[in-house]
């Protein structure tokens, strides 16, 4: 089984992802890090070939990584399953789970983070507030179609592996 997470940039894909791996004995890719092995950084990336060249070659990433035949533990990026048919490959190929956060908890996260991610790292403080509501509520069409939901609001990292472990259909 593979096992993928999903969510709006800082609901903890990468943090958790990594954890969750560990406690499963199971190999860990990130996307993000994939691309950025394989391309540039992302940051780099955006500004000098744009986002829709961002788009394309992660859609490829994912499919090539979604059709290996081992079992993993894989975090995506927060727009990949709002892009192409990504979120039926997810769905198709892997035990997807959206890790569920509010807004205003994302912005405190963001707000710390945000030089590193090409989409917010131009917005002063209110501006990125803003954004995030916005953003979030459209994205959560996409997010909303996960086989899998993770409510993290208010628990620790450990408390969400734990949760998703229990969730998992082996
Ligand atoms: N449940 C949590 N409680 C507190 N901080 C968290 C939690 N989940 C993630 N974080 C923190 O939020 C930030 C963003 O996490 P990250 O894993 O990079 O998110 P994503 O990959 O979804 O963008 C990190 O600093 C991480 O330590
Ligand atoms: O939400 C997005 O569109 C993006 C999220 C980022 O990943 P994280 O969600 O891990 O921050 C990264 O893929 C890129 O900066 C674009
Ligand atoms: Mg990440």
């Amino acid at each position: 089984m593979k096992i993928t997470l999903i969510g709006y940039m800082g609901s903890g894909k990468t943090t958790i992802g990594k954890m969750l791996s560990k406690k499963l004995d199971l190999d860990f890719y990130d996307l993000d890090v994939l691309f950025e092995k394989k391309y540039d950084s992302i940051l780099n990336i955006f500004k000098k070939k744009g986002e829709l060249f961002f788009r394309n070659r992660e859609h490829y990433l994912l499919k090539k990584i979604l059709k290996q035949k081992n079992k993993y533990v894989l975090s995506v990026g927060g727009g990949t399953p709002c892009f192409y048919n990504n979120i039926y490959l997810l769905n198709k190929y892997s035990n997807t789970f959206y890790l569920k956060a509010n807004g205003y908890t994302l912005f405190k996260r963001l707000f710390l983070e945000k030089n590193t991610r090409p989409l917010i790292s131009h917005l002063s403080k209110n501006e990125l507030f803003i954004f995030i509501i916005k953003h979030l509520s459209k994205r959560s069409n996409f997010y909303d179609k996960s086989l899998g939901k993770i409510n993290t609001y208010g628990k620790s990292k450990n408390d969400i592996v734990q949760e998703i472990m229990k969730s998992i259909k082996w």
